[in-house]
């Protein structure tokens, strides 16, 4: 817990994602419409959160809490910001490569912070891969950069709804290099670290994990691709010995079924879009994505920065709401460890 006297909840960072994005609306409708038990700290640009919030005609209170370390109970409507200035006023809907060093730095402070135990969770709003990656610095995503930034061996990208979990092996990898990067030391890192996490965050005392296979029916007995039989198998079955309870390599196409997810606790998916299909076709708007394996608490929304909808009011902030909850769960959980 962050070493603060102000209060006993968490405290949270945000940051504001794509300033272009729908980010900052849904930052700003979710802390105006409900009530957390935690205390916020909005890593933004205060100019920006003022001029989306007359855009979208919400009453904002927008306090810049510039060198405090800490801020008050969260109540509806006020927005407390630890304020980051961006290079170019925003306008909504209409990307600027010129911002993207703004939307690094909200993302440095983050983990900075969470790291010195200044904050207790991040929670993040979408950035845009694409124009992030214009500055000539390589962004894949906010995993693989608090990955970095903690110095972490291996992290596990992880979405969950109500109704299902769904965590991948490999995270933002293009198609062609996935088969290359499916190792027993990959699956085997990612398998313990989800094991783990399940069972220390989410008190699954001994989780059930369902892992699919790479190819169409799971190679076909090696008819329609050996890595089953080269490496997912055996490394699978040696996972096993260790006492993980874990069921496959099972088509993908037949593991996402009620016969199968009904009694398990967690889908573990090679690549990024064979999972996360699933996962937002049963929940869409109201999944959080999960980083595991990092020494801080980070979640983040199933969508992405949804250009079209900046500054018109349409965006849902159902994920933001759930990926709050969670970051607030996941640290009262942490506190209660640690004591
Ligand atoms: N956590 C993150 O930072 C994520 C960032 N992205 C980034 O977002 C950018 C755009 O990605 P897309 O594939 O276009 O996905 P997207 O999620 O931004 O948009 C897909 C469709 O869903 C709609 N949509 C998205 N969020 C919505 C919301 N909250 N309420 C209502 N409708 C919503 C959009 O209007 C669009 O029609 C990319 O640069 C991608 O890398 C994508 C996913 C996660
Ligand atoms: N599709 C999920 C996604 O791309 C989220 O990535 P990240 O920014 O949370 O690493």
């Amino acid at each position: 817990m962050a070493n603060n006297t102000a209060g006993s909840f968490p405290i949270i960072a945000i940051t504001s994602g794509e300033p272009a994005g729908i980010g900052p609306d849904i930052i700003l409708s979710t802390l105006t419409e409900h009530e957390f038990s935690a205390r916020f700290v909005i890593l933004a640009d205060s100019e920006l959160l003022k001029d989306r919030a007359k855009t979208l005609g919400l009453t904002a209170n927008i306090i810049c809490l510039e060198k405090q370390d800490h801020t008050i109970p969260h109540k509806k409507g006020d927005i407390h910001v630890s304020p980051i200035t961006l290079a170019q006023k925003t306008i909504a809907g209409t990307l600027d490569v010129a911002n993207s060093p703004y939307v690094l730095e909200t993302l440095k402070q983050a983990g900075e912070g969470c790291i010195n135990q200044k904050f207790d969770a991040i929670v993040t709003p979408p950035v845009h891969k694409g124009i992030l990656c214009e500055t000539g610095v390589h962004f894949s995503g906010h995993t693989e950069f608090f990955q970095a930034q903690c110095q972490s061996p291996h992290v596990v990208m992880m979405l969950a709804t109500e109704a299902m979990k769904v965590a991948l092996v490999t995270t933002h990898l293009p198609l062609k290099d996935v088969s290359a990067a499916i190792t027993e030391k990959s699956i085997s890192l990612v398998v313990k670290a989800l094991n783990k996490d399940l069972q220390e965050k989410f008190n699954i005392k001994h989780p059930k994990i369902l892992v699919c296979g790479l190819n169409p029916h799971a190679g076909e007995d090696g008819h329609l691709g050996m890595e089953e039989i080269n490496v997912i198998i055996p490394t699978l079955n040696k996972l096993r010995q260790e006492g993980l309870n874990l069921i496959g390599p099972l088509p993908a196409d037949t593991l996402f079924t009620p016969k199968y997810l009904d009694d398990a606790d967690c889908a573990l998916a090679m690549y990024h879009d064979q999972g996360l299909p699933v996962l937002k076709y049963s929940g869409f708007g109201n999944a959080v994505n999960i980083t595991l394996g990092l020494p801080i608490i980070r979640t983040s929304v199933d969508h992405g920065t949804a250009i079209d909808l900046a500054g018109t009011g349409k965006a849902n902030n159902g994920s933001l709401k759930v990926a709050i909850q969670h970051a607030i769960n996941m640290a009262n959980n942490a506190k209660k460890f640690s004591k």
